[in-house]
């Protein structure tokens, strides 16, 4: 249990923020598939992508992987080991990972031609993958449940003879981690292209590559906790956040424009994104669909609780299938905050405007999902809070902790 408190009330600090997950784990499977002369710098220390590291060092000697709660990772192996000529494994996770679908991948791979088999409930992990080179290069896939599915059909794309062609049904989801696959996949020189009115992407095939360097940028959706933080604090305050670069690979880089409508300002120089709050918001109800960017819905509603905003957000049916069901998460834990939202259904999440915000009489749970502890923990801007689990932040932002510590007194 962590007990976390207000320092000062304006904020002043200067944070270097941990590396993107989302980044690393591409740079890995790309690294392998593309046979190693791929120099990472600035890898992340996130538990998600050590257990990618640790799986990808050791699947040649193994016939088992267990990659605890690492979602992304869970995916990228299944479509890397399907697609080894020889070998047999088992891949399997956290409890909560046996609860996470798995089937419009496996299907997919299936009719490729992968030889994979569910261990447990059909259409869940744990698997058994039997390696084989004998793939299709063409498979058409359901692009709303995940786009970790279709990343990791991308990348291994390279390494199918002849190359691959996926065609996307229906409404794409979380569409900037696809264009996030597709640019580093560019960048390292592979051919890939996307055409979104088509709904087709197609790699051609590639197994290796000249020396190339991959650096990863510090991950925008740890920034979101500091953003939530500067917007709950006092005019003026400011966070300097370092390792994120002007332009950005990743969606979530999109909170700039989010937290504008809650007062806080953003500017780049040097290498450095300075994050001023110079307003309280003047908007009562902030409206987004939050499709494109699911990682940060849970700190835009702990912002918007702490400062009496209102919320009406659409595009969140993936919540219910991440670390935990997100929606039923933030309803309980904001109910101990004397604040009520409703999800009149699973893609939306609606909070009134001007409630009125207690301090909480019981410790917040966290669900084993770091998201969680980290989007309540800027509400100690506002009340007392204590967060139960504090480990959880390891899965993406090990430094957590240590870094709020510039910010709010935190104390076991
Ligand atoms: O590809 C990725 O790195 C990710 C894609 C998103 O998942 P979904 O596509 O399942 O929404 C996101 O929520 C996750 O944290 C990371
Ligand atoms: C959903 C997430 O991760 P994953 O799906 O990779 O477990 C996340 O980091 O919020």
């Amino acid at each position: 249990m962590i007990h976390l408190s207000d320092k000062n009330s304006k904020i002043d600090a200067v944070i270097e923020l941990t590396r993107s997950k989302s980044e690393s784990n591409r740079a890995l499977i790309l690294k392998t598939l593309l046979k190693d002369s791929i120099h990472i710098n600035n890898l992340s220390d996130s538990d998600d992508t050590k257990a990618l590291m640790e799986a990808l060092n050791e699947y040649q000697d193994s016939d088992e992987i267990n990659v605890g709660h690492a979602g992304t990772t869970f995916r990228f192996l299944t479509a890397f080991l399907a697609i080894q000529p020889a070998g047999s494994w088992i891949l399997t996770g956290s409890e909560r990972m046996k609860e996470r679908p798995i089937k419009v991948m496996v299907d997919a791979l299936r009719i490729m031609g992968a030889k994979i088999e569910y261990l447990g409930k059909d259409g869940f992990p744990p698997l058994k993958i039997q390696g084989t080179s004998f793939i299709s290069n063409e498979v058409s896939i359901d692009a709303g449940v995940s786009s970790q599915y279709i990343s990791a059909l991308m990348m291994v794309g390279t390494n199918i003879q002849g190359g691959l062609k996926i065609r996307l049904d229906g409404k794409i989801t979380s569409l900037p981690y696809l264009m996030m696959t597709f640019s580093m996949m560019e960048e390292l020189g592979v051919g890939v292209s996307i055409d979104l009115e088509e709904q087709l992407i197609t790699i051609e095939e590639k197994r290796k590559v000249a020396n190339q360097v991959v650096n990863i940028e510090g991950d925008w959706s740890a920034a979101s906790y500091w953003y939530s933080l500067v917007a709950l604090g006092e005019i003026g305050s400011q966070i300097k956040l370092l390792g994120l670069n002007q332009t950005s690979r990743q969606g979530d880089a999109r909170i700039k424009s989010y937290f504008e409508q809650l007062g806080v300002e953003s500017s780049f120089d040097v290498g450095t994104w300075t994050l001023t709050k110079i307003s309280e918001p003047e908007l009562k109800l902030l409206q987004l669909d939050l499709s494109d960017t699911p990682d940060v819905a849970q700190t835009l509603v702990c912002a918007c609780a702490g400062l009496g905003v209102g919320v009406d957000f659409t595009g969140l049916h993936t919540l219910r299938i991440k670390e935990t069901d997100r929606l039923m998460a933030l309803q309980n834990e904001l109910e101990k905050f004397n604040i009520r939202i409703e999800v009149p259904s699973n893609h939306q999440l609606f909070m009134k405007a001007e409630q009125v915000l207690s301090e909480p009489k019981e410790a917040i749970a966290t669900y084993k999902d770091h998201r969680m502890a980290m989007a309540f923990a800027p509400l100690a801007m506002k009340a007392k809070v204590a967060i139960e689990h504090e480990e959880v932040v390891s899965k993406s932002y090990p430094s957590f902790w240590n870094d709020l510590k510039k910010v709010l007194n935190v104390g076991s």
